[in-house]
């Protein structure tokens, strides 16, 4: 394909991963990072794609610096971020599209363990978006032998299915620390994704993008791989440390912590049921310990597995 020009802003471990993908690709990349010395304006100069690969705390900021600079009409902006605002309980593509309304926005998510992509072992990820010609051309700038984008057009259910597993691996950590064996790992992801339905489907997801590589698929992945923060934190939980503790031993960003908070305080506003993620809200507010949190989920009415 022709050569792109791609600002990728975040030169995190996700940030990178992404960076060199393109770079392999032959685009032409230039990353910004707030440490950097690049300026936020060379970086984006005449770039036909700006992708944001940071932490959601720096998600709000950054959409007002970039706002603050004249863009072509054409570019297309690309989130990556999983995760959602405290203040708004906004997903991070919503933030760019209410602060650019005329600008394609496209959502990037799978199952995606960076290290694993940095390793050059094969993957698959999912562009997602309502401008279906700007999800194409962020297809074809990605794709790979070791990395296979799909396309996808519900971007609301992709960017969700990623961000709200973080709190499900947080409890599968929780669960392969306390060696509950294989039938609970597995009882868990399955009501996990359950319940992540219930709530995609309060934000106007299709239930089906969560049977896909963004939420199954990252699911597995993070639920399953020491390699996932987010699992790292629960793991570390089940051998008695405090929150704290794990957070300042922890490199890099586990977005599962305060994607929890605001999903608590959302699913209150909404009248949500949200079992799962309740107790992974205790827990990590030291409420209860890992045990307590596993009989009270155990012990809760029992129900239909479904409401048909
Ligand atoms: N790592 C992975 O496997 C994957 C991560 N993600 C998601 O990507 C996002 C980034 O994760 P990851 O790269 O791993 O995290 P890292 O902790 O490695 O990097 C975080 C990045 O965000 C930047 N950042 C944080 N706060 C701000 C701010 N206020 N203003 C500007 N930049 C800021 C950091 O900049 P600085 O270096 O200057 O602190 C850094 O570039 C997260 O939402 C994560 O869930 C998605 C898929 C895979
Ligand atoms: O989102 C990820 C893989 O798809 C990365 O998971 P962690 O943020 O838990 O490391």
């Amino acid at each position: 394909m022709q050569k792109t020009t791609i600002a990728i802003l975040g030169a995190g471990a996700w940030g990178q991963a992404l960076a060199d993908l393109a770079s392999q690709n032959g685009h032409e990349v230039r990353v910004w990072s707030r440490r950097g010395s690049a300026t936020l304006e060379a970086v984006i100069s005449g770039a036909e794609i700006i992708l944001s690969a940071i932490a959601m705390k720096g998600v709000s900021d950054l959409v007002s610096q970039v706002k603050s600079i004249p863009l072509s009409p054409n570019t297309i902006l690309v989130t990556a971020t999983k995760g959602l605002d405290p203040q708004t309980t906004s997903t991070p593509s919503q933030i760019w599209q209410i602060a650019f309304p005329d600008h394609p926005v496209v959502v990037l998510s799978g199952p995606n363990l960076s290290q694993e992509i940095q390793e050059s072992l094969p993957a698959a990820t999912v562009v997602a978006s309502e401008n279906t010609a700007a999800a194409e051309l962020v297809q074809l700038v990605f794709s790979s032998p070791i990395f296979r984008v799909y396309t996808n057009p519900d971007p609301i259910g992709v960017e969700l299915g990623g961000t709200l597993k973080n709190i499900m691996a947080i409890a599968a950590g929780v669960c392969d620390g306390l060696h509950l064996g294989t039938n609970a790992k597995a009882a868990l992801v399955t009501r996990g994704l359950t319940e992540m339905v219930r709530i995609g489907q309060s934000w106007g997801a299709k239930t089906e993008t969560f049977y896909g590589l963004s939420g199954l698929g990252d699911l597995l992945a993070t639920c399953n791989s020491p390699l996932s923060r987010n699992y790292q934190v629960g793991y570390q939980m089940a051998s008695g440390k405090t929150l704290t503790e794990i957070l300042a031993h922890t490199a890099g960003t586990a977005e599962g912590v305060n994607t929890c908070q605001v999903l608590v305080q959302r699913a209150q506003q909404y009248t949500i049921p949200i079992p799962l993620t309740q107790q992974v809200y205790r827990l990590l507010q030291g409420e209860i310990t890992p045990r307590q949190a596993l009989e009270e989920l155990m012990l809760r009415d029992i129900k239909p597995e479904y409401h048909y």
